[in-house]
């Protein structure tokens, strides 16, 4: 197969004729898209992307030794797995050529993450080959492994065989309220529980580096059994710009860990997790997508058993093109929830 060489710096918003990089045919925009969607970057160049800024980039302390510090910590005080898997792809994509993009990742996480210390990412050169390059990464706490990361690159190649599903159709993110919104809302209703308050208030307080748009609302307190299946809309906080695939990748990365594990939860109102934590992750690339843009993140599970559930996340350009899908599986230790509604 004839290998070209193409320019995956190119412009996402460049694209024509309804196809993605690879030709591969996408849904038509909406009128609503048509109307809604800017040529102006929502974010001015100066209000850059702390996760550009600051999470994704590593100190180098030597040949294929890196150290990356923390931004959001969740309340579990456990790192955040996408943070720790996007520093490992960065970690990785530093040393394989200009031409060769990651395609697909896949991660263990073996200790929980501290973060009191920062992380070292030892790169191992797995595999050099003409058209896919692999690396090994370990991320290193306290001399041992928290995770163990083999991501691979692949150098654009053309091929006849281009098929992906349908995006699901949902109202655009401009039509939707941000996690933020919906909680002022949820703040200004009369006879809140103190506690509710407190909770909804800790919310508000996280600096999560990522804005989200539910498609459906979250119950915050009151919980319905719902299929294992939730979509929002998700971009990067502050600017990252076009050009950099390297980068969104690991920004998906990133992204990509938030909010998957607690599809498993969905049908089980009944119950709240006592300890959950992601025990691995996979994810593929498949197109060019820029994240401080909205993409749609469908996530379902279709299993759960065992204190274990599987979930898998794909993630949508607004344009309908799939950029990326993952999978991942986690311990889900749950205790039955007895007491009433707090609303
Ligand atoms: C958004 C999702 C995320 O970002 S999660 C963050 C990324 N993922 C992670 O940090 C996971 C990292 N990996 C790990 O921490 C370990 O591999 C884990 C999954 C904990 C290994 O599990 P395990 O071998 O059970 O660990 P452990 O013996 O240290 O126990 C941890 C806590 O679980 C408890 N535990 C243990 N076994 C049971 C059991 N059979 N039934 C009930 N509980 C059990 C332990 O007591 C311990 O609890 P505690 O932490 O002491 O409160």
């Amino acid at each position: 197969m004839a290998e070209k060489e193409e320019d995956p710096n190119h412009s996402v918003s460049g694209l024509t004729n309804n196809c993605n990089t690879a030709g591969v045919p996408v849904s038509p925009k909406s009128p609503e898209d048509e109307t809604s969607e800017s040529p102006v970057p929502q974010y001015a160049q100066d209000l850059k992307s702390v996760l550009v800024t600051s999470v994704l980039n590593l100190e180098k302390l030597d040949v294929d030794l890196y150290r990356g510090t923390h931004h959001w910590v969740p309340r579990t005080q456990r790192l955040f797995g996408g943070q720790i898997v996007g520093q490992a792809l960065v970690a990785a994509a530093k040393s394989v050529g200009d031409n060769f993009y990651a395609h697909s990742l896949h991660c263990y996480f073996v200790r929980a993450g501290d973060p009191k210390v920062p992380v070292l990412y030892q790169v191992e050169r797995t595999r050099d080959g003409r058209s896919f390059t692999v690396r090994s990464v370990k991320a290193i706490q306290h001399g041992q492994p928290i995770l163990i990361c083999q991501a691979s690159f692949h150098m654009q190649q053309e091929s006849p065989l281009q098929h992906q599903f349908t995006m699901p159709t949902v109202p655009p993110p401009e039509d939707l309220l941000t996690v933020e919104e919906l909680i002022h809302l949820y703040l200004s209703k009369p006879n809140l529980a103190e506690n509710a308050k407190q909770g909804l208030n800790k919310l508000l307080a996280n600096e999560v580096p990522i804005e989200i748009k539910p498609v459906n609302p979250p119950q915050f307190y009151r919980r319905d059994a719902t299929e294992p299946k939730k979509l929002f809309w998700v971009r990067a906080r502050g600017y990252i710009g076009e050009g950099n695939m390297k980068l969104h990748c690991c920004v998906a990365a990133y992204v990509s860990d938030f909010a998957l594990l607690g599809t498993v939860l969905l049908p089980y109102p009944n119950y709240r997790a006592k300890f959950s934590a992601s025990l691995d992750h996979a994810m593929w690339f498949h197109s060019t997508f820029r994240t401080d843009e909205w993409m749609l993140y469908e996530c379902v599970s279709p299993w759960a058993g065992g204190s274990r559930g599987l979930a898998q996340g794909r993630l949508w350009r607004r344009d309908g093109v799939l950029a990326a899908s993952c999978s991942q599986e986690g311990v889900v230790r749950v205790k039955l929830v007895t007491e009433p509604s707090k609303l």
